[in-house]
């Protein structure tokens, strides 16, 4: 199993409320990341503080655009010091590229660069919506060979499509899987899901967790008890 798996997902709208969590939680036993919401609401400033704090953090703001502006975004986030940051597969090998390119001169400092492949949420009846007609892991597989050809550090994808992409991509290709549900807890929007230990026996090297524990009434027992669950269950 990676060192540290569990990347709890801050998806907050107020900043105190987010700080009081990360001040309980141990940067030995998870990693954290903020998304679109909280990137757009509390900017630099909270990558910063979570910093001072000594988490390692995921930039999770999806970059999907042209080459030449998907490359100058991820270029800023490796100026913050992120830990990792991603771009959305369906931008292309020419806009996964460039994003790649734009990270050479940061050397060991780069941050991990992954890239989306198929929301968790979307179920193979969404795809179809979107003119897609195959089962999810089908278009996972596709999206996942591009950003391997591109030269990115691995993927997001679900839990159900890791042994396959393990299997064809080798260990050093990560897979980070939100989607991730501990038994019995309720799916929400979340269409594939797996619990915590099922996810790292299937070859998951992160597991991106949000509502789980920041919406459990003690964040701190949800997190410890996904982080037990790991110890004894895989
Ligand atoms: O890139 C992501 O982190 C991501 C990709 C994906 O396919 N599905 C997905 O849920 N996420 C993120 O993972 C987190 C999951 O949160 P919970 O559903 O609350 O556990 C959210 O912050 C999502 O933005």
């Amino acid at each position: 199993m990676t060192d540290k798996p569990i990347v709890v997902a801050l998806d907050y709208d107020n900043k105190a409320d987010a700080l009081t969590l990360i001040d309980k939680l141990d940067p030995a036993m998870c990693r954290l990341k903020i998304g679109k919401e909280m990137f757009t609401l509390f900017g630099p400033t909270l990558v910063k503080d979570i910093h001072n704090r000594n988490f390692d953090l995921f930039l999770d703001l999806k970059f999907h655009d042209i080459p030449n502006t998907v490359a100058k975004a991820v270029s800023a986030a490796a100026d913050l010091g992120v830990w990792m940051t991603n771009v959305h597969a369906s931008g292309g090998l020419a806009m996964m590229q460039a994003a790649k390119n734009a990270l050479a001169s940061y050397g060991k400092d780069a941050p991990l660069l992954i890239a989306v492949t198929v929301l968790t949420s979307m179920s193979d009846e969404d795809l179809a919506l979107l003119g897609i007609n195959v089962p999810a892991f089908e278009h996972v597989l596709r999206l996942a060979k591009l950003t391997h050809q591109a030269g990115l550090d691995g993927v997001v994808c679900s839990a159900q499509e890791a042994k396959l992409l393990k299997s064809t991509f080798g260990e050093t290709f990560k897979l980070v899987t939100p989607g991730i549900r501990p038994a019995g807890s309720d799916a929400g929007d979340q269409h594939r899901i797996m619990t915590p230990p099922q996810a790292i026996a299937v070859g998951s090297d992160y597991l991106v967790i949000g509502r789980p524990i920041t919406k459990a009434v003690d964040p701190l027992a949800a997190l410890t008890a996904i982080h037990q669950s790991l110890q004894t269950e895989v």
